[in-house]
């Protein structure tokens, strides 16, 4: 087997996924952008969307949302995702494979309270994947939360919240001249991290 030092990987995976993504954060222009890919199992179809990467809790990547959402819908009945990052400066990708569970309310509160009102607001007053007549219907639930609270706190919706996604495999790529990436894929055996190079 390769070191692994060579690709800046270490015996961990989320060691080695925290560097990559300190090293993305360097150069790249939207490094926490994530693609989250969920299972639709209704429709039985794959589902994807971008959300952000919010940071590493309890060994788990972190990300919040609409608990209503389509995608809180299909994590209900489905807890099984995959989040990828692309970052292109840095030719590199990663795949990871979870679990998904809530986070606590405690946690998503406190998350809720530290972003700006704005956002805050942009929040509550969406239906996330909901269909609504037009733009100006939005703006108008918009203006009448802003006058609402104007001066207190923003209530935490408690329709809102984040994800821990709990990883149990990861692949790294590298993406290489004439193609010949490097690609070494993690996975979880009981407590342990086996490693293994896989073909371009
Ligand atoms: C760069 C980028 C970042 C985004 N970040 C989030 C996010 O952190 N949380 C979120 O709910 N939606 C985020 N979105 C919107 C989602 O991609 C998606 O449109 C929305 O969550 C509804 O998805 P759903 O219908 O599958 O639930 C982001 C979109 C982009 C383009």
């Amino acid at each position: 087997m390769d070191s692994l030092i060579e690709y800046s990987l270490k015996n961990s995976p989320l060691d080695s996924f925290s560097s990559w993504y300190e090293d993305a954060k360097k150069v790249e222009q939207n490094p926490d952008a994530m693609t989250l890919s969920t299972i639709d199992l209704k429709n039985n179809r794959p589902d994807s969307r971008t959300v952000l990467f919010k940071g590493i809790k309890d060994g788990c990547c972190t990300f919040y949302t609409n608990y209503m959402s389509n995608k809180a819908l299909e994590l209900e009945s489905n807890n099984e995702a995959c989040l990828l990052f692309y970052w292109h400066v840095s030719k590199r990708q990663v795949r990871i494979q979870g679990r998904v569970r809530k986070m606590s309310q405690g946690d998503s509160e406190k998350y809720f309270q530290s972003r700006d009102r704005q956002s805050q607001l942009a929040s509550m007053i969406s239906n996330q994947s909901s269909p609504i007549a037009d733009k100006d219907a939005l703006l108008k639930k918009l203006t009448e939360a802003t006058e609402k609270y104007e001066g207190i706190d923003i209530p935490y919706p408690t329709n809102w919240g984040g994800y821990l996604f709990e990883p149990y495999e990861f692949e790294f790529f590298v993406y290489g001249d004439y193609r010949i990436n490097d690609r070494f894929l993690f996975k979880k055996q009981n407590n342990d991290w086996s490693v293994t190079r896989l073909q371009p």
